[in-house]
Parts: C-alpha cells; sequence; structure tokens
C-alpha cells in the first residue's frame, strides 16, 4: 500500500526500501528520536522527503491532492485536541469539516461505548479525564470512518492500562472492519501482542522487520 524508494528526510530519516502492506497492523518501534513520527507525518502529507519518493497506491504521494488523502489516510496524534463546547460538537467536528453526513445520536451514544467513555453528548468535553480526551479523540476519528488509520504513540501522561485500552480499542476496530493501522510505541510488549508486522527503526534507518 505504501511504498517507500530511497527515501531521506533531512539527516533524520534514510529509507532506501521498505513497504507498509493493506489491512493489516504495521507497528513502528525504535528509541526515542529514532524517526519514528516523522515516517507517520510522512505518511500523513504534513512533510514531504527531501530526497526520493513514497507511492501509495502505486502513485505518487506527494501528487495526490490533500482532500484525497484526508479522506483515505486519518492520524490520530500523541495529545487529545479537545475542542470548546460539549461532547457532540467534539464528535462531529471533523465530519463537519469534511462536508459529510451527520449522524444521529444513537450513532454518536454508540461510539461513545465502543471507546467506553460514560459520558452524555452535551457534558463539557473540557472538563473530562487525560485518557478520557483520549478516547474522545479516538471517537471522533473511527466516526470518520477512514480506510487508513496512523496511531502516534498516545502522550506519555497515560498511564499503561490506558494506553493499552486505547490500542486494544482501535486495533480490534481495524481488524473488525477491515482496515489498515499503522502505529508507533515505544513498548516492544504492546507491538508484539497487537501487530502483524513490527518494524524496528533505528537512527532513521529500518533495520528490521519481524513477527
Ligand atoms: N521537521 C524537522 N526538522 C528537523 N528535525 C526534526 C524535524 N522533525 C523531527 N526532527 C528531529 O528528528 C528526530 C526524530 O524525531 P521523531 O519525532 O520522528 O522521533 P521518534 O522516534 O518518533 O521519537 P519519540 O519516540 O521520542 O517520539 C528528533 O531528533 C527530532 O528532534
Amino acid at each position: 500500500m505504501f511504498q517507500f524508494k530511497d527515501v531521506k528526510f533531512k539527516d533524520i530519516l534514510d529509507l532506501p526500501s521498505l513497504s507498509i502492506e493493506k489491512n493489516q497492523i504495521t507497528t513502528l518501534v525504535g528509541q526515542s528520536g529514532s524517526g519514528k513520527t516523522t515516517i507517520l507525518r510522512l505518511l500523513n502529507k504534513m512533510i514531504s522527503p527531501t530526497e526520493g519518493k513514497i507511492l501509495f497506491k502505486d502513485k505518487q504521494l506527494d501528487e495526490m491532492d490533500s482532500v484525497t488523502h484526508r479522506r483515505q489516510v486519518t492520524m490520530l496524534s500523541q495529545t487529545p485536541i479537545i475542542f470548546d463546547g460539549n461532547i457532540r460538537d467534539n464528535l462531529l467536528i471533523g465530519l463537519k469539516y469534511q462536508n459529510r453526513d451527520i449522524p444521529n445520536d444513537t450513532t454518536l451514544q454508540d461510539i461513545l461505548r465502543k471507546v467506553q467513555l460514560n459520558k452524555k453528548l452535551e457534558d463539557d468535553a473540557q472538563k473530562i479525564s487525560g485518557g478520557e480526551k483520549q478516547r474522545l479523540s479516538l471517537a471522533r476519528v473511527l466516526l470518520l470512518d477512514s480506510p487508513i488509520y496512523l496511531l502516534d504513540e498516545p502522550s506519555s501522561s497515560l498511564d499503561n492500562n490506558t494506553e493499552e485500552l486505547l490500542i486494544k480499542m482501535i486495533t480490534e476496530y481495524v481488524k473488525d472492519n477491515n482496515k489498515t493501522l499503522i502505529m508507533v510505541t515505544h513498548s516492544n510488549e504492546m507491538a508484539n501482542k497487537y501487530s502483524d508486522t513490527i518494524i524496528k527503526i533505528n537512527k532513521g534507518r529500518y533495520i528490521e522487520e519481524g513477527i
């Protein structure tokens, strides 16, 4: 699905060849600063390679227009993003931005149940805990029903159980709905437990593929 060909990004990444497959859970592991998040940012078209090219479904990612890309690839960032307003406003903002149909409250309540967020749609989104904000962000991106999800490691403020719950939820969703997930984690344990493929990155270079 994604193929890296002689990709370099500044002096941070040097990836002569790397493939990421469709309908799989691929996890990038490696030490802090090894370039894992930079790979996700390349796939999300937030940055472009300084050399080489990335193919997405055999077409050059750089040449793909942002609207088409945005409908296919959704990134869940390290820090949850919560907007002013209530839980409903926060769930709908991505769909509204993309001019998509607005689901009814039953669908929204179902998604809250799926991410185990026991709150009302009218509750103030700013007044929920860090772990709840992370799950609200997850619910918002799941509503986008994107074929490909990118998940950066949840912020270190989350305890291990909350982090694992989040990974469990998104990996189950991805498997149940035949989607593709590319995620980043420091934890080899989490990678082994939830991935189809593990890609190890060391100082910007791909060193090993596992599982
Ligand atoms: N746009 C940029 N320009 C210059 N340097 C950058 C840029 N983006 C990231 N870096 C640097 O590149 C290196 C790799 O960063 P990256 O965030 O990809 O690592 P990581 O493996 O995800 O780390 P962590 O596990 O700590 O999140 C870091 O040293 C970072 O400071």
